[in-house]
């Protein structure tokens, strides 16, 4: 009963209007009323219990999670669900599944690079889930190199098909998730061959794979899983798959036309487009991904925060109660920097939703002009977030000590299914890279006058930001956005400026690259988190009701930035932008916000309005009642079934016989 009161009395000393808050992180008074509907749906309908997962076998696990699915397709029908609802009801069920890559980017891809017919041929199927797809690019030998995938399209005019084949090992498809045992269909990376044996690069096609009658595999297709992966439970309710051909023909038009196509005679024409289209649902996947990890951040993020409230240790006077572990002052500065990010990131995921709906405008259009800086932003936040996401799942189980290393806590399954975010969808580092080559681009093109726009305009100033220095003189000072944002543009500047120039110095760029790779990671870095920074100042500028609303969000933002500036000193002081003692100054204001973060914390997470069942975590409780339910948890393991453990017969017993008569001897 004590810990019930812990959390009441947190919630009691918040100092702003909780709802008003769900709404601002919902991102609309709608989206929240859609959200907390459909988390409530799948946290009463017991189908969707999670709380055995970890414990059993991979069929086992498997089965279930098709249950699962099968059972929200039939609550999305019976129910009438829009396509927003469907898919809040796919997140709250919390459990990877072939139906995200169906949804996630089958779907996508064939919007996005089908023709108008190929839409109105294979959509309808889609929709109505009587064909289910996945997404087959990487390879055994192949993942982050694209263009060096193996797999041929060789067109053949007698027929007029494509003979898609896998002419070596490596050229296997490797990793798709939904391939491994549920896909009838998939979009599948080939280099297109035509007859005159030219190789006119990587295109996507449209392949069956299993029969929709028996679901065996067609002639010439071998499929399977491949295999367990880390953690238990955890990613392993996903299908991951590999797939080889052995000359499988397919007809002409499955081959998606929408960019490029290939006649009936067998001649390659290209739309007046770029080609890097071909990579577009790369692009809007990674924009989710973006959206996703502010969401798993502040699971993880909620956990810690109220398990910290709960949990004592040490400061008990003549027998008083101990201190609330989130009182110490390290606490607060490992984890408020979280909550903030998790907020910071659930913006920018806002604003990269907006840049992509921009820029699909734009393409609709024939305008190609954003669609570089489309491809930077949306890679270099996936990585990001991502990076820090992984870092923060492991640093919150810290953060609940001992217990946070238990099952039932809900960190060691969350960390074990989110971080290959930081693999798939493009490595982080290659991801990284591409938003340098960007940078580099820029700058480069600096001196001939042209003036970058977007989130690169800041290097239109590069004069003023190799030469400023801040202004700062005492530590409130540093309570100021455009002197934040001023030190921040001014690092980044120097980083990118200063590889450019060392890039200079290589007779061949490319020979440059790869020796700098290391500082451009770097550069890059401090260009995305610029992003980040200077997207929650811009939510800042909005109209944001709520009692006390706007305050907090402004806490949040100064703690967020102030910790990177705080993290990254090197950089900072190194580039002089600021003076050690500006440094120091910073760090102070730092420990003040916390102080003002700590009557907040608790409430600050309730806002995320996140269900026990989607937490699934004992520690992240909302009513706070950790330890009565680790101990009923703890009763529930199947070790605990017996009193006497299987086994203690055939090894405890004659080593302890054993030892008694070696004692005697
Ligand atoms: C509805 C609800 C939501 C659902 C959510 C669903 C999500 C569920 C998530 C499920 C979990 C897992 C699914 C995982 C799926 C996968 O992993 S799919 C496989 C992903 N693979 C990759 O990401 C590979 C990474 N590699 C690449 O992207 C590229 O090859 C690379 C960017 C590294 C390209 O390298 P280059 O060597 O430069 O190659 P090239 O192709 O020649 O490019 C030259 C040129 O093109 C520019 N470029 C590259 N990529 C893009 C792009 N995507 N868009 C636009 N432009 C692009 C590049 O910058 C170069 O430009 P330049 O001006 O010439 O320098
Ligand atoms: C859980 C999961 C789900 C997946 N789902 C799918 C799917 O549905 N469909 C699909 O097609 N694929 C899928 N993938 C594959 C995924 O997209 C690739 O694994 C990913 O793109 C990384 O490629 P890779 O494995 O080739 O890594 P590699 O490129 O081999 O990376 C290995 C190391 O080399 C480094 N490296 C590579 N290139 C460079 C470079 N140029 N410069 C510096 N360092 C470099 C990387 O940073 C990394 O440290 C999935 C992967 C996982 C883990």
């Amino acid at each position: 009963m004590e810990d019930v009161d812990h959390l009441a009395h947190e919630r009691s000393k918040a100092q702003f209007d909780v709802e008003e808050m769900k709404i601002v992180w919902a991102g609309s008074r709608h989206a929240f009323e859609v959200t907390d509907r459909m988390s409530r749906l799948v946290a009463s309908d017991p189908i969707f219990r999670k709380d055995n997962r970890t414990l059993l076998p991979r069929k086992e696990l498997f089965k279930n999670t098709l249950r699962k699915a099968a059972h929200a397709w039939k609550r999305i029908i019976e129910l009438r669900l829009t396509e927003e609802e469907a898919s809040k009801l796919r997140f709250f069920a919390d459990e990877p599944n072939f139906t995200e890559l169906h949804w996630g980017m089958f779907v996508p891809f064939i919007k996005g690079q089908g023709t108008d017919e190929q839409q109105k041929k294979w959509l309808p199927l889609a929709y109505k889930m009587q064909i289910i797809g996945c997404y087959a690019q990487t390879e055994l030998g192949h993942g982050s190199n694209v263009q060096g995938l193996e797999t041929t399209a060789t067109f053949d005019p007698l027929t007029d098909e494509f003979v898609i084949h896998s002419p070596t090992l490596a050229s296997s498809k490797w990793w798709p998730g939904g391939l491994g045992k549920v896909s009838t269909h998939a979009v599948v990376f080939a280099r297109l061959i035509i007859t005159d044996d030219r190789d006119y690069g990587v295109h996507g096609f449209i392949v069956q794979l299993r029969s929709l009658d028996d679901h065996l595999p067609l002639p010439g297709i071998t499929v399977g899983d491949i295999g367990n992966k880390f953690g238990s439970g955890a990613y392993n309710t996903m299908d991951n798959g590999l797939l080889r051909f052995d000359n499988v023909r397919i007809p002409r038009d499955q081959m998606l036309m929408r960019i490029s196509q290939v006649t009936r005679e067998g001649k390659y024409v290209q739309s007046n487009v770029p080609r890097q289209l071909v990579y577009g649902t790369m692009v809007y996947v990674r924009q989710t991904i973006v959206a996703d990890a502010s969401c798993a951040l502040a699971r993880a993020v909620c956990i810690a925060t109220r398990y910290s409230a709960v949990r004592r240790q040490f400061g008990s006077q003549n027998g008083g109660v101990e201190t609330q572990v989130i009182d110490y002052k390290t606490q607060q500065n490992r984890l408020f920097p979280l909550l903030a990010s998790a907020y910071a990131f659930r913006f920018v995921g806002e604003w990269l939703k907006w840049l992509y709906t921009d820029v699909t405008q734009r393409l609709q259009a024939k305008d190609f002009s954003t669609l570089p800086e489309a491809h930077a932003c949306t890679a270099g936040l996936k990585s990001l977030t991502t990076t820090v996401t992984a870092d923060s799942i492991e640093e919150c189980r810290k953060l609940c000590g001992g217990h946070g290393y238990l099952s039932c806590s809900g960190l060691p399954e969350l960390f074990a299914v989110y971080i290959p975010a930081c693999t798939y969808e493009g490595d982080n580092v290659v991801l990284l890279l591409q938003v340098a080559r960007f940078l580099m681009k820029t700058v480069s093109q600096l001196p001939s006058g042209m003036k970058p726009v977007g989130t690169t305009a800041y290097l239109g100033r590069v004069e003023d930001l190799m030469q400023c220095h801040s202004t700062v003189k005492k530590a409130e000072d540093w309570l100021n956005p455009s002197v934040v944002l001023e030190v921040f543009e001014a690092r980044a500047t120097r980083l990118s400026v200063a590889c450019a120039q060392n890039l200079s110095k290589f007779a061949k760029q490319e020979e440059g690259f790869l020796e700098l790779a290391a500082d451009l990671v770097e550069a890059a870095v401090a260009h995305c988190q610029l992003i980040v920074v200077s997207k929650f100042i811009e939510k800042l500028q909005e109209d944001i009701p709520g009692k006390g609303v706007k305050e907090q969000l402004q806490t949040l933002c100064y703690v967020y930035a102030l910790n990177l500036l705080h993290k990254h000193l090197g950089d900072f002081v190194a580039t002089g932008c600021i003076t050690p003692k500006q440094a120091s100054l910073a760090n102070d204001q730092l420990r003040s916000l916390y102080s003002q973060v700590r009557p907040n914390a608790v409430a600050l997470v309730d806002s995320f309005n996140y269900t026990d069942h989607y937490l699934s975590s004992i520690l992240g409780r909302y009513d706070g009642n950790v330890y009565p339910k680790l101990y009923e948890e703890a009763w529930k393991d199947p070790l605990n079934e017996s009193v006497v453990p299987d086994g203690y017969h055939e090894y405890i017993r004659p080593l302890l016989k054993q030892q008694l008569r070696n004692a005697r001897l």
